[in-house]
């Protein structure tokens, strides 16, 4: 008997109604004759009410008890879930992540899986029990709870799939797979047949929140047969898989993007081979995520320096340059909250040249001011008004022949 790994979203689980909904579908695939580890995530937007109950009582939470609360939500719906299938006459069993051998390192809100003792799913999936693992968490080395960081449930569901040999894993969402770009905000997006790992992993990089990326790259470092479906309808979803074989001609697949982006600029930066290490340095040991540097130094000149991160990571990086200010040596710095991300991304422009001069070209011609620039092979990343931001994925959508892709 295979093992089959289903993993359903908040919107899956939102009410009762809904949880019972997704006791079917489990059903369904538990007749098939597999065995079934089902991993879930929070009811709805409970995890962002956690965080908003949070915010009320502290500007700056901390990061422990964030993860204490925010684990709070996926161990309702297990719980929950268990009851619906055991109602219509299946034997199942919740676990936290703990319970489900989930080990991490010790870092609060964004915690990697290095670990995952399965011994005790194969125990209950032995005694023919549907086996129910709250997504986004696990325990760290040091026993504290953990969390993978916002959409880690998919995540909890792929590592877990590697983990125990899957025959394939299941996304269920709230839309039919994964589209050209977000359906909920650009109508025109279309869904794919099918996407690479490696085209997946930049989408979800860059914005594409329907997978989390720690998830595309455990698919595809175990080569885990991936896919993306809607929970409620039943219709083929989106496969991800190493190598694509359909809609070929599209250069470009898909158009990410990512609001609550600031930009920081440091003035006067010695010239010395120290410091531009030194900055980056100090900023990671702090656990601060950048994202697009840009740099110029020219000899003998002290070096001007930008770098891009999230609005959350504002507070804390302006608190690191304030107080490390003297020792890397630097003049000033200056920040610009406000601003977005958007990228296109797809394998065909390894070897289709023009590619970002075409994406420049029909953001100029909208208007918009490109106020930082990332390339790697198979992505062109700018950085814009987030005001913009919408104006510039539907024109960019256009401009690559996105809005033609065949629905099926
Ligand atoms: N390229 C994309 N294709 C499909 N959905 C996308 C894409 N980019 C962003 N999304 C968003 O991802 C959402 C699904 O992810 P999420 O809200 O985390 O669902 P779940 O609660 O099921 O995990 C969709 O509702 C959609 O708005
Ligand atoms: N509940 C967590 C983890 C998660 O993965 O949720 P979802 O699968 O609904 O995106 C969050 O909201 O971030």
């Amino acid at each position: 008997m295979g093992v089959v790994v289903l993993k359903f979203g908040g919107t899956s689980v939102g009410n009762v109604e809904r949880i019972k909904n997704t006791a079917n579908r489990i059903l369904d695939e538990k007749k098939m004759g597999n065995q079934v580890v089902v991993v879930v995530s929070a009811m709805g937007k409970t995890t962002d009410q956690l965080v908003t109950l949070a915010k009320e009582l502290s500007s700056y939470p901390n990061k422990r008890e964030m993860d204490m609360l925010l684990s709070t939500g996926e161990q309702v719906t297990i719980s929950l879930l268990s009851m619906a299938l055991a109602e219509k006459g299946h034997s199942a069993i919740s676990f936290t992540g703990w319970q489900a051998g989930i080990l991490t390192e010790s870092v609060h809100s964004n915690a990697r899986i290095i670990d995952i003792d399965q011994k005790r799913i194969i125990n209950q999936l032995a005694e023919g029990n549907i086996v129910i693992v709250a997504g986004f968490q696990g325990v760290s080395t040091d026993g504290e709870i953990t969390t993978l960081g916002r959409g880690g449930s998919d995540t909890t569901a792929v590592a877990l799939a590697a983990a125990l040999e899957a025959e394939k894993c299941v996304i269920y969402t709230d839309v039919t797979g994964v589209y050209t770009s977000d359906p909920r905000f650009i109508p025109q997006a279309r869904k794919l047949e099918a996407i690479s790992y490696d085209e997946m992993l930049e989408l979800s990089n860059l914005g594409a929140g329907v997978l989390h990326s720690r998830a595309v790259e455990f698919a595809k470092n175990y080569q885990i047969p991936l896919e993306v479906c809607s929970s409620l309808e039943r219709v083929a979803g989106t496969v991800i898989e190493e190598e694509v074989t359909v809609e070929k001609s599209l250069v470009v697949r898909g158009v990410a993007f990512e609001g609550d982006i600031t930009r920081i600029t440091i003035f006067g930066l010695k010239n010395s081979f120290q410091n531009l290490s030194s900055v980056f340095t100090t900023l990671a040991n702090n656990n601060i995520n950048v994202d697009i540097i840009i740099q110029n130094q020219t000899d003998g000149e002290d070096a001007y320096l930008s770098f891009s991160i999230k609005n959350d990571d504002l507070h804390d990086t302006s608190k690191i340059l304030e107080d490390y200010q003297e020792t890397l040596g630097f003049d000033h710095f200056e920040y610009e909250a406000g601003l977005a991300k958007v990228s296109i991304i797809g394998s065909g422009m390894i070897s289709n040249p023009g590619v970002a001069a075409k994406m420049f070209s029909t953001l100029a011609e909208q208007n918009i001011m490109i106020k930082m620039v990332s390339t790697s092979e198979i992505k062109v990343s700018t950085v814009i008004e987030e005001q913009q931001m919408i104006k510039a994925v539907e024109s960019l959508h256009t401009a690559f022949g996105l809005d033609l892709v065949a629905m099926k």
